[in-house]
């Protein structure tokens, strides 16, 4: 495989739709006018991390506080903030403001602030002056409220991913098979002497497409839309689907493939008076020659890095209070904020581009030399959830993936207030409000009034490819639980799953420092088992 594509933080796109995409599109989007939505998904050894927006935050001290507090022991706050520590190695830049004691400096994903270009500075001022304080490495300390900046996975210029755990110091007993399909997991019967009501099976082997190892432990950590996937055609999920695909039933797991979540985001895009933004050096004929020879030659300039401004968390309570769908929910919930969010969690997410982009859909390029950006808002806390199921027994045939995006409205109506609620900070911010020159194109003039807004999100609002939680963690008593606190899949032995498809809640911001969190403590958990460690 070529990995100049993934080294170059800024050609992330140019994987989507090839063979290391794996190509997923979801259903029809019923509540988002009918739109097909592309799910990319990275097919090579560092999965998504090695094609992603390089963003790394880590969420809300109450996300995991509320994992725990759902019937999770040890995975609070307090718990994995070590974890979060571990595989970061932190490179400090000066005048940053770091919040130094909450970062790793041993692990092997370093992580780096960028540069701001001037029209990242501008909105900053933009946010302060609308009354959002200013914290600036808050991304890291678990707060729910504020602006700051966002660490990446960049270091001089050249993208760090998981295959740096791999490539840089691995283990002596890690063998890495390529270019293999997992198909299934095999089990075996469990012997009367061990077998227990709650547990039949033992997970003994890996079926894939040149190979079935015998195994002491499996662990899953396939992704949100594909760890699933592998449970199902191993015949552990839910009884009707797997019947009715032709798949022998071992495991009657209801949830599989279920409470499918993501963070759906819509981009607004402006025209600037003056260059404020790095577009001139990409998008007029020629310019990206020379561009990419910067690169190329010492990896430095624009495509070294993901241009992204400052981001900001911000709850809308007061906002939307008097908005018919809040005040519903919150009759119907009145112990809870009605987006069931707690007082440390946002209600949005605010982050920016320094150029025009944000994936293949947008494709208005500005080739005069015109500048444009670029604030996109993401919905935390998303009511409304998906699911995945099969289409064949077929392990090749790809899922039918339905993330049910908006079906939920009061999703719609907080995207939509976080929306024009973004317009105005940009169009009337003390830092921006000089600049703007309208909306780019120039002929989409941005909404206006909640009936508009909300027609907005419905056409535009897309995946911020966080797919999440299809198989679920939970105690005993969650009969939505698909692994237990220490990753075991429920009714199976020697059988865990390890990604973000365990999330019991999909964490706010964005969800790859969970991902390597979770893979530590999933390596915690194995060791404390097989007793080699306390
Ligand atoms: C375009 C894009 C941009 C993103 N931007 C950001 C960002 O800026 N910041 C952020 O925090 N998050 C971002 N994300 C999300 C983040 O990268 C993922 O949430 C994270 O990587 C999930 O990790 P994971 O281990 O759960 O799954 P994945 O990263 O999907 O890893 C799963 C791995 O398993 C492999 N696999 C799957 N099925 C099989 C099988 N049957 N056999 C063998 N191997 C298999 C896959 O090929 C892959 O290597 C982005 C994602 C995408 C797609």
């Amino acid at each position: 495989m070529d990995l100049v594509n993934s080294h170059m933080p800024m050609a992330w796109q140019k994987f989507h739709f090839t063979e290391h995409d794996w190509n997923y599109d979801s259903e029809p989007q019923k509540h988002a006018n009918n739109r097909v939505i592309h799910l990319p998904r990275g097919k090579f050894l560092s999965g998504c991390s090695g094609l992603n927006g390089t963003i790394i935050t880590r969420g809300c001290k109450a996300d995991y506080d509320e994992w725990e507090a759902l019937g999770n022991p040890g995975w609070s706050w307090n718990d994995v903030l070590p974890l979060f520590k571990k595989s970061e190695r932190f490179i400090p830049t000066e005048g940053f403001g770091a919040a130094t004691e909450y970062h790793g400096t041993n692990g092997e994903l370093v992580t780096t602030v960028h540069p701001q270009a001037p029209i990242s500075d501008a909105i900053l001022d933009s946010y302060i002056n609308k009354g959002i304080s200013y914290r600036p490495d808050m991304f890291v300390q678990g707060e729910g409220e504020g602006v700051g900046h966002v660490t990446r996975t960049v270091h001089d210029g050249v993208r760090t991913s998981g295959a740096d755990f791999v490539n840089k110091n691995p283990p002596a007993n890690l063998y890495v098979l390529l270019e293999t399909t997992v198909l299934r997991v095999v089990l075996e019967s469990l012997p009367d002497s061990e077998s227990t009501d709650s547990s039949k099976y033992r997970a003994v082997a890996v079926e894939a497409e040149s190979t079935s190892k015998q195994m002491k432990e499996i662990i899953i950590s396939a992704g949100a839309y594909n760890s699933p996937c592998i449970l199902m055609h191993s015949g552990i999920g839910p009884k009707d689907h797997l019947e009715e695909c032709g798949i022998d039933v071992k495991v009657d797991l209801k949830s599989v493939g279920q409470n499918l979540s993501d963070h759906p985001s819509v981009f607004q895009f402006y025209l600037l008076k003056s260059k404020m933004t790095y577009d001139h050096l990409i998008y007029p004929p020629g310019a990206m020659d020379s561009t990419l020879k910067e690169w190329l030659e010492s990896k430095s300039g624009i495509l070294g890095r993901f241009p992204f401004g400052p981001f900001v968390f911000l709850r809308l309570d007061k906002l939307m209070e008097d908005k018919p769908e809040w005040k519903a929910a919150k009759e119907k919930n009145p112990e809870k904020d009605p987006m069931g969010q707690l007082p440390g969690q946002p209600h949005v997410e605010y982050f920016s581009t320094e150029l025009y982009g944000g994936g293949p859909q947008h494709s208005d390029l500005p080739i005069k030399g015109e500048s444009c950006f670029a604030v996109i808002t993401m919905l935390c806390g998303t009511q409304s959830r998906g699911s995945i199921r099969l289409n064949a027994s077929d392990p090749h045939v790809k899922p039918k993936i339905d993330h049910n995006y908006l079906a939920n409205e009061l999703d719609v109506a907080v995207l939509a207030e976080g929306c024009r609620y973004v317009n105005e900070i940009v169009t009337e911010g003390a830092g921006t409000r000089e600049h703007i020159a309208g909306p780019w194109p120039t002929t989409r003039a941005h909404p206006n009034g909640d009936k508009q807004w909300k027609e907005y999100v419905r056409q535009q609002a897309g995946t911020c490819y966080h797919p999440a939680s299809t198989c679920k963690m939970g105690p005993d008593e969650d009969e939505e639980a698909v692994v237990d606190p220490r990753l075991r899949v429920r009714g199976v032995k020697s059988l865990r799953v390890a990604d973000i498809s365990i999330m019991p809640k999909l964490n706010n911001g964005h969800p790859q420092a969970p991902a390597y969190m979770i893979g530590e403590k999933a390596a915690q958990l194995i060791l404390e088992d097989n007793r080699i460690i306390g």
